[in-house]
């Protein structure tokens, strides 16, 4: 009956709340059955007070109307979640700030399973190398001279994993996208170990979550230059592990992962369907959170969307604050980009600068691309930055993407994205399920090409230039207040542009 119930409040949050705040505060949640209240389960006492302080009016507002009537609402804490041994109740209103729940036992892994983890870890290379800063792995160094032992593999663990110098929280440009990663980071930064660990960022590739997660090491180093902070890909952790086994080092691989003060794990994503890795992780997991050390993650997706990972990892990531990254806005890329250029002691134009924004939508790593591109081209040839030189040195870049978005393949792709036909985007049909994808091709048509709106109400079945404006307002609105829409049109954006 709860569940029944809450997955209709959650519908109506959805449709109220920016994705973003949905994400993070009500996605977590989990109702259970009682007679007489919804319960709902928060992974921890931090989400658990933010919700009741921020959302329990409307919670129980919508309980309300879906009752109509009487609505009583219990939020409590999950058992077995780190902070809290059994269900605690919590009262709707704002709680005092929390001190860390018992510890949690810590169980040493097997070797069983390394094998298979051996052959998953050879997963083609990490062509993006520089950015990410992940140096080769010493223990694959020795290994390969014939050099190994015990002693250099603890010796190489102490010396790979390095933080990206000029990956700091000033150098980022806070925007929209990014608002709420970053404050959690900044606290992070401030409050090592406390109410948000793990702190797990989520988001497409390129977004800043590799930035974000250096920033906070870096902030750690500067408060407290002798702490140790690693930072490693996981495909660094799981080569490692399987290395250490090997090698018969995994007593050295534990007890160096569990010394640091803060572990900053990367694309977590990669531990799917390693089991034996999962399993160290795990361990590794419980014993840093136990000791207060803490973690950072990023993945490319909820932590609930990873295919192959246990459902206690899944659980455990949720225990303390999970937040996406999403694509900047015009705005921000703007922002980013002249920071870049200014950071490169370079005269970038506003309108050049625009002018790229408006162009690469991607990420921000395509948009650092592209900016070097210009930079490179400017001082081969010794011309000043504008837009001219812009669109000479972007050209190539520039053409493929007028190709792939061209009116015939943003009706083809919606169509396909939404599994109607491009005759119904044309038709005069007016139900939802037509009428909806339509206006969002139409939105799209208007963000990505230079068609004028007569033109492109042409070409959506000869509509009038009205109507087409209303369905680019409509869809802004919509990806204000509707997640499903806002993914939606992140997702095709993605399609259509990379
Ligand atoms: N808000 C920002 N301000 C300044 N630079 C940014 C911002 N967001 C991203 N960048 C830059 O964009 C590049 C890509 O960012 P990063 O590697 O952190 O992305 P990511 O989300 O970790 O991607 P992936 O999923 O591929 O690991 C980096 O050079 C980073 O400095």
């Amino acid at each position: 009956m709860s569940e029944a119930i809450w997955a209709h409040c959650k519908t109506r949050l959805q449709n109220e709340l920016p994705p973003q705040q949905f994400n993070t505060w009500i996605r977590p949640l989990q109702a259970t059955e009682t007679d007489q209240a919804l319960q709902l389960l928060a992974p921890n006492r931090f989400i658990c007070d933010f919700v009741s302080d921020k959302y329990g009016q409307l919670i129980e507002q919508l309980l309300r109307e879906v009752q109509s009537g009487e609505a009583e609402l219990q939020l409590e804490i999950a058992a077995g979640s780190s902070r809290a041994s059994a269900v605690q109740s919590v009262p709707l209103a704002a709680t005092p700030p929390v001190s860390r729940g018992p510890a949690l036992a810590v169980v040493g892994g097997t070797a069983s399973g390394a094998a298979a983890d051996a052959a998953e870890s050879t997963a083609p290379p990490d062509t993006d190398t520089v950015a990410k800063q992940k140096p080769p792995s010493l223990i694959e160094t020795t290994l390969h001279y014939g050099q190994a032992s015990k002693s250099e593999v603890h010796e190489a663990l102490q010396h790979q994993h390095n933080l990206v110098s000029n990956y700091t929280f000033s150098n980022f440009v806070e925007g929209k996208s990014n608002q709420l990663a970053l404050a959690a980071a900044n606290q992070v930064s401030e409050n090592p170990g406390g109410a948000y660990n793990p702190l797990f960022l989520y988001g497409g590739v390129g977004l800043g979550k590799t930035h974000l997660m250096h920033a906070v090491g870096n902030a750690l180093k500067i408060n407290k230059p002798d702490a140790r902070i690693v930072y490693l890909h996981s495909e660094r952790f799981v080569a490692d592990m399987v290395k250490a086994l090997q090698l018969n080092a995994i007593a050295d691989f534990k007890r160096y992962y569990r010394s640091v003060d803060a572990l900053l794990i990367d694309d977590i994503q990669f531990f799917a369907k390693k089991d034996r890795s999962q399993e160290e992780f795990f361990h590794t997991f419980n014993a840093l959170l136990e000791g207060g050390q803490q973690m950072i993650l990023t993945c490319d997706r909820y932590p609930k969307e990873i295919d192959g990972l246990e459902e206690r990892l899944k659980s455990r990531f949720g225990w303390g604050l999970t937040v996406a990254v999403e694509p900047p806005d015009l705005e921000t890329r703007v922002a980013i980009l002249m920071n870049k250029a200014s950071q490169a002691r370079l005269d970038l134009p506003p309108d050049a600068a625009f002018f790229i924004a408006q162009r690469i939508r991607s990420n921000v790593r395509e948009l650092e691309g592209a900016l070097k591109r210009v930079i490179a081209s400017a001082n081969f040839t010794r011309r000043p930055i504008d837009v001219d030189l812009v669109k000479e040195s972007l050209k190539d870049l520039l053409a493929l993407q007028d190709k792939q978005v061209s009116l015939d393949n943003i009706q083809r792709t919606v169509a396909e994205y939404y599994k109607i036909k491009v005759a119904d985007l044309n038709s005069r049909r007016r139900n939802r399920s037509v009428a909806r994808p339509r206006q969002v091709a139409m939105a799209l048509a208007k963000e990505l090409t230079n068609y004028s709106l007569p033109e492109i109400g042409d070409a959506f079945g000869g509509r009038d230039h009205t109507t087409v404006l209303h369905a680019c307002r409509k869809i802004r609105e919509l990806r204000e207040t509707s997640s499903d829409i806002h993914e939606d049109y992140k997702n095709l954006l993605r399609l259509l542009t990379t």
